[in-house]
């Protein structure tokens, strides 16, 4: 289902070298021994998770679909990335659907916030709060604002309908206001950490909600659980992509690249960004995960990647076959001198874009390029790749003896913003 290559990654270490350690951290992951060993439940969540709660969410789902022209999605981190990024990649970024999603509580932005209240003012609304914690500032900054919005729109009880939270199953500041409102909620495992969390409600709610098929995402899960079952090198490449990451970083690499050809992944970068980021970079570790999306960032960053310090590694996402495609009309005239491509196909142009470029960058460049390729940007293929990166990246943080399941960094500027914010 998912074809790993190395050929053009200039690797001086021979990836089976590392067999014997990824079969002792393969063991920590699947008896759960490791470090971080208490989130650990997204491994085999795909034969866990609550049918009965799996199967409430398709019905909100329908309800929000039927009665909302805009259904916000309130979350920030790992309580949004995910759903966007499946929204985006599956359904395309001008998908004419109702319900519009729109993605707020992931900023303090007062501009940003305020022209999203006030869009949405003569829209019918539903709201999906979400947070693990419950206690995240710019989500319950948000929620208050977006919540007297619903009330007041719709008055108290109209707006309790409207509006579900997806938080801790026990316990937190949302789990208390919601229960105490009364709405329907959806919990997010204790063992599930935020950036795990697209394959559980956190993701598949909104998800649901943009009408896209989540048995198909969790057949997804599921098949990828299956075929990376193996620990073996040769046929597990989720750890061969670990394993070769830690070898370009030995070569002296610093950064890693996400690339992908289609702008409608562009999200699935910034999950991964998070995915990746959060899980390695900690005691000075770790490789600087970034991002584009050729060909568009070919005529703003392709000039460093070509040319500039030889700090990254290229990792190109590929999708075998596009969800649509336009043939390349003829022109009488031929003003603009593009009749050369009459006939062709798009995709075959962007493949083609992709292999020159491929070529420019290897061959020239000396970038070492890594080759991710997916059959498409189906709802199965989108719940395998996500269980792709989840396998890998815990493989390559433990490589580093390191706890991919925490983020003790990120609470250094919440202590200084609280301080000035004057919470006590
Ligand atoms: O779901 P929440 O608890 O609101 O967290 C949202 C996000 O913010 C935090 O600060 C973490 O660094 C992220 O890992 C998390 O996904």
């Amino acid at each position: 289902m998912i074809k790993f290559e190395t050929k053009n990654a200039f690797l001086k270490e021979d990836v089976k070298d590392y067999q014997e350690q990824v079969n002792t951290m393969h063991d920590a992951l699947m008896n759960k021994t490791g470090k971080g060993n208490d989130f650990l439940g997204w491994v085999d969540w795909c034969n866990n998770y609550d049918k009965e709660e799996f199967a409430r969410m398709k019905e909100a789902a329908s309800y929000i679909r039927e009665n909302a022209d805009v259904f916000l999605v309130c979350g920030i981190g790992g309580s949004y990335l995910g759903a966007r990024a499946a929204i985006e990649m599956i359904n395309g970024l001008y998908a004419d659907k109702k319900p519009e999603i729109i993605f707020c509580g992931n900023t303090f932005s007062s501009t940003y916030t305020k022209q999203v209240l006030d869009y949405i003012k003569d829209k019918d609304v539903c709201l999906n709060v979400i947070s693990k914690s419950g206690t995240t500032t710019e989500t319950a900054l948000a929620f208050r604002l977006f919540k007297q919005a619903l009330e007041e729109k719709y008055g108290k009880d109209e707006a309790k309908k409207r509006i579900t939270a997806t938080t801790d199953g026990n316990k937190g500041t949302l789990y208390e206001l919601a229960k105490k409102e009364g709405y329907d909620m959806y919990v997010i495992p204790d063992d599930i950490g935020g950036r795990f969390s697209v394959i559980t409600p956190v993701g598949l709610l909104p998800i649901a909600v943009a009408g896209i098929d989540i048995d198909e995402l969790m057949n997804g899960v599921s098949a990828a659980y299956n075929d990376f079952a193996t620990p073996d090198l040769d046929k597990n490449p989720a750890y061969a992509y670990a394993v070769t990451r830690r070898i370009l970083e030995n070569q002296g690499k610093s950064a890693e690249m996400f690339v992908t050809y289609d702008l409608q992944t562009t999200m699935l970068a910034e999950w991964w960004k998070q995915l990746f980021g959060e899980s390695e970079g900690k005691n000075g570790c770790g490789l600087l995960p970034t991002s584009a999306t050729f060909s568009t960032d070919l005529h703003s960053l392709g000039q460093f990647v070509q040319d500039g310090k030889k700090v990254l590694f290229e990792t190109l996402v590929l999708f075998e076959n596009p969800t649509e495609d336009v043939v390349f009309p003829e022109d009488a005239e031929n003003l603009d001198n593009m009749n050369y491509l009459a006939g062709k196909n798009l995709d075959w142009v962007n493949k083609m874009a992709m292999q020159g470029t491929l070529e420019a960058h290897v061959e020239e460049g000396g970038v070492p390029n890594l080759e991710i390729t997916v059959k498409d940007m189906s709802a199965h293929s989108f719940g395998y790749l996500v269980y792709f990166f989840f396998r890998a990246c815990a493989m390559t943080v433990y490589l580093i003896d390191q706890n991919p399941f925490d983020q003790p960094g990120v609470e250094v500027y919440k202590k200084n913003m609280f301080k000035l914010l004057g919470k006590n």
